[in-house]
């Protein structure tokens, strides 16, 4: 699990340190320069370009940057600091000097400032951090948006000093520096886990700090650990009604594979039991331990494979009645009667297109800003939102928003989600059985973000893994993903 805390959370927390004279910054510049030392070592190695540019704006961002270049002289090495401000951290900056950094200025450099970044074969990105007052503007925006398309000509080595410059809080800021990593402090911020600015941020590392963090998190990213240790386990005294009945109407004349897919992956994910309630003939279809006969459960599906209509929206109704977890999918996200508030919980589960459908506006608004829409429709709805996408954003109301590492993109297969909405109910089913054996169960978004985590998990045991796999590969695969998460594997 990782955690991510807005600026101002993560400023107050580290303020009694500060106050305390604990050096942060020197720690923080520390471990930048330590991973720089070894990836110029490995560049020299493979005959690449080693020569290190510190780019430095005018906070104590840059003051981590130059502290770093200080600490890089030190050790041998001759970065070059590009300093992008008048107002530079003034120790940071004597200390660079002291152990003979060669500091240029932007001014300096005018025009030429992009061939100059160009000769280098790393970068250092420290022009701002979590001091960042919205977006980018001015010289420092301009800046960054000349280097970032340096940044795409020539491979070199790009590391994000706290957060690639210009995103902090905000997701949906993405004029950024790429960073093939970013070394970030205290605990990482919300745009470093959450699409799509993510995508600029390269492999995110934590340096603690040591910093005691106790505010609620923005971002919670749950993966296959949290598996382990929080999906519902069998117990000596167990039957399958106390595992959790899974109750599911899905697939159509249409799309009948879709039923099959989502009971197939219900089946696989754990639960006691799978009831199938839709079209009887895709139910001759499904494997002998289905349970056809209508009766209770604990969590319900419905809409997998369907284009909506009068009989969805039914279905739709008849699962809320029982006041149940109800997964929402494809064709059940139009029965706008049927959502809202009410009996049961509703776990929607739309595309970004489907996201878009549901609040009326444009499919390319909602990609620029997911998690935006995610929890508008979860606020307009009263229910928790799985945002599915190359990254599944997954918000309730109120509360953090949880995220997992990213999925394999081989997952962009016809009936992925129906895949996904079958491991989600037979989830939702389980821990719904595990409450009312009065066990203590993570909030409903957490446990939506355990099937998210399993999905993607599951692509690495289909049999054609690494390469291309079907649905109905990884809609078996949960069974031997999940086992191996619960052995401790
Ligand atoms: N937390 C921790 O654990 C630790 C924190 N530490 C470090 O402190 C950093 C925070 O430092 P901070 O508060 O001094 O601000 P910072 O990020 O350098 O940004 C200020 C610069 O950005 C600029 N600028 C701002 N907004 C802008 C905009 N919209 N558009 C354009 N420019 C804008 C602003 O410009 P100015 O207003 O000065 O003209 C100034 O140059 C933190 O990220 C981490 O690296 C570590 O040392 C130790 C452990
Ligand atoms: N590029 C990608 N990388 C990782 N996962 C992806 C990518 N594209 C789609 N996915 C995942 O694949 C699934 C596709 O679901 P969906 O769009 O409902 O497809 P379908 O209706 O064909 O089953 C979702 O879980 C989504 O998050
Ligand atoms: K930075």
């Amino acid at each position: 699990m990782r955690a991510a805390f807005r600026a101002d959370d993560i400023r107050a927390a580290e303020a009694p340190l500060l106050a305390a004279d604990v050096p942060l910054m020197r720690q923080a510049a520390r471990a930048v320069a330590t991973r720089t030392i070894s990836i110029a070592r490995d560049r020299r190695a493979a005959g690449l370009n080693a020569d290190i540019l510190v780019l430095v704006g005018g906070g104590n961002n840059g003051g981590d940057g130059l502290w770093a270049a200080h600490d890089l002289a030190q050790r041998g090495l001759a970065p070059v600091v590009l300093l992008a401000t008048d107002h530079p951290h003034a120790e940071g900056l004597a200390a660079a000097r002291g152990a003979g950094v060669q500091v240029v200025t932007r001014a300096e450099l005018g025009e030429d400032v992009a061939p100059f970044a160009s000769w280098f074969g790393i970068w250092l990105d420290a022009l701002a951090g979590i001091g960042l007052s919205g977006p980018l503007r001015g010289e420092l925006g301009e800046l960054v948006a000349a280097l970032a398309e340096v940044r795409q000509e020539a491979p070199r080595h790009v590391i994000a000093v706290d957060t690639p410059s210009g995103l902090a809080d905000d997701p949906a800021a993405t004029r950024a520096i790429r960073a093939d990593e970013t070394h970030t402090f205290g605990a990482p911020k919300p745009a470093l886990l959450l699409p799509p600015a993510c995508r600029a941020a390269g492999v995110v590392l934590v340096h603690d700090l040591g910093i005691p963090l106790d505010a609620e998190p923005a971002v919670v990213e749950l993966d296959t650990g949290d598996i382990s240790e929080l999906w519902p386990r069998a117990g000596h005294l167990d039957h399958k009604y106390t595992r959790g009945v899974v109750g599911i109407d899905a697939g159509s004349a249409t799309y009948p594979g879709a039923g099959i897919l989502a009971t197939r992956a219900a089946l696989a994910a754990g639960p006691g039991m799978v009831r199938f309630l839709g079209d009887r003939a895709i139910a001759d279809r499904l494997p002998p331990e289905v349970v056809t006969a209508p009766g209770r459960i604990q969590a319900g599906l419905v809409g997998s494979g369907t284009e909506g209509g009068p009989d969805v929206a039914a279905a739709l109704r008849d699962f809320r009645e029982r006041d149940i977890p109800v997964v929402v999918d494809a064709g059940a996200l139009a029965s706008r009667d049927e959502l809202g508030a009410g009996p049961g919980q509703l776990v929607l589960t739309p595309h970004l297109g489907e996201l878009a459908t549901l609040l009326d506006d444009e499919r390319a608004a909602v990609e620029a800003d997911p998690v935006r829409y995610a929890r508008a429709a979860a606020t307009e709805f009263a229910a928790v939102v799985v945002a599915k996408g190359p990254e599944t954003v997954i918000a309730a109301p109120t509360g953090p928003v949880y995220t997992t590492p990213p999925g394999s993109p081989w997952l962009a297969t016809a009936g992925s989600g129906d895949v996904l909405a079958g491991a989600l109910a037979a989830a939702l089913a389980q821990f719904a059985a595990r409450q009312e054996a009065s066990e203590a169960t993570p909030p409903l978004a957490a446990q939506a973000a355990l099937a998210v985590a399993l999905h993607a998990h599951a692509v690495d045991y289909c049999p054609s893994a690494p390469g291309p796999i079907r649905a109905s590969d990884l809609a078996d695969a949960l069974g031997p993903a999940l086992g191996a998460l619960l052995a401790g594997q």
